[in-house]
């Protein structure tokens, strides 16, 4: 067992940087359904770039490198406690490397332990089993997409849906629900995992190992194939799209599995993965500890890159498109001027230049209360929680995508008024109280491509500095020297939303669905 540690350490970095084979068939399929000149075409064409761009620079293909979660099949009698030991070294190792963002917070104090070690964390299932091999399965799961997860009662009354019995429909009605409450937040198009049974542990739990199947399997059991069918076709009619920007697109994958129950609960649990879903496995020999094969389709054997002709004539198709008078292309210095930010309209696309800021949740807590540490008149605030490396030459940007903004909808609003900020960056889109604000005050939000850590990473040229290291790299206030960051307005200072449009839209196509279709 002398090379298990090593072993693990290859599964994270591979988890971590290169999305699996049958992930981008489902990502490729999108793109293919998708028309290229849309919002939601143009964006899954830069999913694509990231993900050979993580591949190729063996870097996070989001910075949210998620909750570490491993299952771990042994032969009978194998040393468990080495092994636990071992996958905690591996862990700190490629958090030190910069493949893993420190991502263990103390749930009191707020302070990050540096290595991504902790109490929880990370999270390591063992099963024994007959092999004489061991299977180890990880998953990376984000934060942004764990919120999206939910857990039906049944019976229960579903907003547009009605009444959602303890039957089959019953079951459809959750899973549709799910979708469409999910909106755009947890980065769609995503894929969901579903357990129908158990208690709120294990029906979490059960929905969670569905995660684990291939996106191309089929279900062993006929009624579940159905569901799993039914929900593919008809979640793609709600029109939420990539990033909720609207479109064909809203999931790539569903998978449902079922367990007992007692007779007075009966739960429906759902875990939403984003399309940065990285999961990997390896089959050790129990001897050595080397990898004897992997468990799931390797990234590099399907390039997301299309090289075809008719690929080519589409992208340029879509280019022109991009170029024509529906779309504004405003290239802007930051800080910014009101007069700047007021004349943009949700639709455009901003290419900003200068220095920006990072913020997400402890540092618009604390700006709440104090001053900060620098000028925001006219300033852009970045949603993001970057992964960063020092080296000789200082601090790194290693990947910098963006983070779910709602969470910050409590604050955003007295914020962007206080400090005359004139910006707000982030993914999802944000509520009616930072959306009076921006009209208010003047000041737009901006949408960037959820996961795209690589994409935006290139845009950052300079670490300028840094406030707030107290609160842990990832929720520190980074000042950023960026070039040519690409990013579309989705709330204007006109009082229009696209999220709000797309929500409303949304929960009108969910109502369709109404009628019963499984009957028993
Ligand atoms: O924590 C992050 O960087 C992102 C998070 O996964 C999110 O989707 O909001
Ligand atoms: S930012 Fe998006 S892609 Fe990254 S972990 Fe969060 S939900 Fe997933």
């Amino acid at each position: 067992m002398q090379n298990f540690e090593q072993s693990v350490y290859k599964l994270i970095v591979e988890t971590s940087t290169n999305l699996p084979g049958d992930v981008r068939q489902a990502i490729k399929r999108a793109q293919e359904a998708e028309d290229r000149a849309t919002r939601s075409g143009l964006s899954l064409s830069t999913i694509a770039s990231n993900i050979e761009m993580a591949e190729t620079k063996i870097s996070p293909i989001c910075q949210d490198t998620g909750m570490p979660t491993f299952v771990v099949h042994t032969p009978v009698g194998a040393n468990q406690l080495v092994m636990k030991q071992q996958i905690r070294n591996a862990i700190a190792q490629a958090t030190k490397d910069g493949k893993l963002r420190t991502n263990s917070v103390d749930s009191l104090t707020g302070g990050n332990t540096g290595d991504n070690l902790g109490p929880g964390t990370p999270v390591i299932h063992f099963e024994q089993w007959e092999k004489d091999t061991i299977d180890v399965r990880l998953i990376l799961k984000g934060g942004g997409c764990e919120n999206k997860n939910i857990q039906y009662s049944l019976p229960a009354e579903l907003e547009g849906l009605g009444k959602a019995g303890r039957d089959l429909d019953g079951i459809r009605k959750c899973i549709m629900h799910a979708v469409y409450q999910a909106q755009g937040q947890g980065c769609s198009a995503g894929f969901i995992g579903v357990g129908i049974g158990g208690d709120r542990t294990t029906g979490y739990e059960l929905a969670k190992q569905q995660l684990f199947r291939r996106t191309d399997d089929t279900n062993p059991i006929p009624e579940l194939q159905k569901l799993e069918d039914y929900v593919m076709e008809h979640a793609n009619q709600l029109g939420i799209g990539t990033m909720g920007f609207g479109g064909q697109v809203t999931l790539l994958g569903c998978k449902v599995g079922v367990m007992n129950r007692l007779p007075a609960s009966f739960f429906v649990s759902v875990a939403y993965n984003c399309w940065a879903f990285r999961r990997q496995g390896v089959l050790l020999s129990a001897e050595t500890g080397d990898i004897i094969d992997w468990v799931y389709p390797q990234g590099s054997e399907l390039p997301m890159k299309d090289e075809s002709a008719v690929s080519q004539a589409a992208e340029a198709a879509a280019s022109m498109a991009s170029e024509s008078s529906e779309r504004r292309e405003v290239r802007l210095k930051m800080p910014l001027t009101e007069e700047e930010v007021r004349s943009l309209r949700v639709g455009d696309i901003v290419i900003l230049d200068g220095e920006m800021h990072t913020g997400r949740d402890a540092l618009h807590k604390h700006l709440m209360d104090h001053d900060s540490p620098v000028d925001l008149n006219g300033a852009v605030i970045y949603h993001c929680g970057p992964v960063m490396l020092k080296d000789e030459q200082g601090w790194q940007v290693k990947a910098a995508g963006p983070t779910t903004s709602i969470r910050e909808e409590p604050y955003q609003g007295d914020i962007i008024k206080k400090f005359g900020i004139r910006a707000v960056i982030g993914k999802g889109g944000m509520g009616a109280k930072t959306l009076a604000a921006l009209q208010e005050h003047g000041a737009v939000y901006l949408n960037a491509i959820g996961g795209a850590a690589q994409y935006y990473a290139e845009c950052f040229k300079r670490v300028n500095g840094v406030d707030f290291m107290e609160f842990g790299i990832p929720e520190a206030m980074w000042h950023l020297q960026t070039e040519g960051f690409a990013a579309i307005v989705t709330m204007d200072a006109h009082g229009n939303s696209l999220h709000a449009d797309v929500e409303k839209d949304s929960f009108n196509k969910l109502a369709q669905f109404k009628e019963p279709v499984f009957t028993s």
